[in-house]
This record gives C-alpha cells, structure tokens and sequence, in this order.
C-alpha cells in the first residue's frame, strides 16, 4: 500500500539538537544509540529539511505537549513542503530540571534559558523562586544547557541528561508546574509503505476547509456518520489571509480501515484541500473506542456487495 516510512527501515535519523535534547531521549525508544546515524539539527525546521533533502531517512521531532499543546513548527513543517508521512508516534515523559555551572547557587542565578515549551512547562515556578530573571528563548532545552556551560547565562530549564550531557550542575531537580507532563513525538519520512493496520491505529492529516457556513461541522460530520472518533483537532492559519484555516487532526483507526477511507474520501469531496499524513499504530497505552456494528468493514463490504448487486456490477 501507498504510503509508509518504516517498511525498508531507516537508518539516518535527524532529530531536534543538539545532544541532550528530549527529542533525542523520544529518538533512543525507537532506536538504540548504537544503531543507525544520528543527525542533530539547530531545528525542527531543519530535521524536515534534512529528510526533505535526503540527508536523512526520517525525523524525530516533538508534535505537541500534554501541558503547553501543539509545536507549531512541527504542525506547519508537516503542513506544507514536500509531503512527509508519519509511521510512527512516541510519548515521552518530561521532567524539567534546572541547572548551571557547578558552584552556582540559585541566588547567583540572574539569566536563564530554554526552549520556550519548557519555559511555558515552569512559568509558575520560575516567576516565584526567580521572581527578577526574565527566562529567555532557545531552540531547544538541550541548546540552552550548552550555552549555559559555554559562560552565556546562568541557568537552563532541561532535560537531566543534558545536565549531565554538558557538565553542569542541577540545582532543582523537577521545577515542572504539572506532574506527569508528556510530550508526544512523531517520526516523519517521505511516503513509502504504510505501516499494517494493528487493530489499535491512529490516522493523521490537514484539511483545509472553505470560508463557508458550516464547513467545519461538515468535516467533522464525515467522521461522525461513520463512527470514527477524533482524538486531537486543532486550527492553523493557512497564512493565505484571516479568515481560511486548516485543520490539523488525528483520528482512530487506519486508512485500510473502510469507514477511515471513506471519510477521508469524503473530505477530499468537501474540503479546498486534504493531506494525509499517515497511519501509524496508537502509542499512548490507550485503547481505540469500539467501532459499531454498522461502521465495520465487513458492514462496507455488504453494502458495497448490495451496492452492486442493484447495478449489475457485482453478482447478487
Ligand atoms: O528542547 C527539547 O529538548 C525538545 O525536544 C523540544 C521540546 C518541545 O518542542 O516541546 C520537547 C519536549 C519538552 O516539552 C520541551 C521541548
């Protein structure tokens, strides 16, 4: 079938660097670190690039977070450019440390830095114990730890390993302002051959809907009458002008799926434009709502039979 990155498997994998990155932790669960090449990348910008290139396979890059939401760079990056296909999704717990220099206590601290989905993870306990440090941007949790050993600010917010990664010091070991955050990545490719549908999938993809009434209950319709439960939706500007948007969501179940088909069938019918982006099997320990009776596929198969049996197509 049409479509997924795993079946002649990767071995050059471009992720968000530099080493020490939570991407780089999401990374070492699908492969060992002794396996296949690993290509750091300044960003997520980059790692598509990369893949987009042919410099890697595929890319690891973080899709959105149980306490900050989606990683815009990743939802636009798969948005548009030339298409990459999702093959597989990964749920990394994520636990922000803070650290420095070795001999730096937390009242030495007066700058700090980290990639801004961290920073948003321990606002609340960054503003009362570093009540006069503004937290500045980095490009990743991993590049902030780097620039603090390198003499550029006082602290990071970072993974634990990037502490130990660059030689610092941990002064707070778990500053998150949630416990038990996670932050789900994907592993992207160019389309090849889709991953076999597992009972427990998940579907991918962007649909860009009119400036019309009713358009956005008509997508969303296409799933429902089918039986088909969304498990994340969100808008992005299409950046063409106010007022046009696409939808970035995730499904249950497979494209093999006939009522998943359908509706994305559907939706190419009804909608300025669809990307599918993949069909993977669902990582997150949960399982997929009972499909009805009437949305199976042996249900499609029947109807499809009656269909044809009514036009002379198929024999009764
Ligand atoms: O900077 C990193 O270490 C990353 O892997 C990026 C990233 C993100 O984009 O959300 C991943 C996990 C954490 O939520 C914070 C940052």
């Amino acid at each position: 079938m049409p479509g997924t990155p795993l079946s002649s498997p990767p071995t050059r994998f471009a992720y968000l660097g530099p080493e020490g990155t939570f991407a780089e932790a999401a990374l070492s669960t699908v492969v060992a670190p002794s396996e296949g090449a690993r290509y750091p990348q300044p960003s997520v910008a980059a790692a598509l690039a990369a893949v987009r290139s042919g410099d890697a396979d595929a890319a690891l890059v973080p899709l959105e977070n149980s306490v900050e939401g989606s990683v815009p760079a990743t939802m636009d990056g798969l948005a548009d450019g030339a298409l990459l296909v999702i093959g597989r999704e990964v749920f990394l717990p994520v636990t922000m440390a803070l650290v420095s220099r070795p001999g730096v206590a937390l009242s030495d601290v007066r700058s700090l830095a980290s990639h801004p989905h961290a920073l948003a993870q321990s606002a609340r306990w960054l503003s009362a114990n570093l009540p006069g440090v503004s937290p500045l941007p980095a490009t990743s949790t991993a590049a902030a730890a780097a620039a603090v050993a390198a003499g550029e600010f006082d602290a990071a917010v970072c993974a634990p390993i990037a502490a130990q990664r660059y030689g610092l010091a941990t002064l707070v070991d778990d500053i998150a302002d949630h416990a038990g955050a996670v932050t789900r990545f994907v592993l992207v490719a160019p389309p090849g051959e889709l991953p076999p549908p597992t009972g427990n999938d998940k579907t991918s993809l962007v649909a860009v809907v009119g400036d019309r009434t009713g358009a956005l209950l008509e997508l969303l319709g296409e799933f429902a009458v089918r039986g088909i439960s969304l498990t994340r939706i969100e808008s992005r500007p299409t950046r063409e002008r106010l007022g046009v948007y696409s939808f970035s969501l995730d499904c249950e179940g497979h494209i093999a799926d006939a009522r998943v088909g359908e509706a994305l069938a559907a939706l190419h019918r009804v909608c300025d434009d669809v990307r599918f982006l993949g069909s993977y099997p669902r990582a997150d320990g949960r399982e997929n709502k009972p499909v009805p009776a009437t949305a199976g596929d042996p249900a499609f198969a029947e109807a499809a039979q009656w269909l044809g049996a009514i036009r002379g197509t198929t024999p009764s």
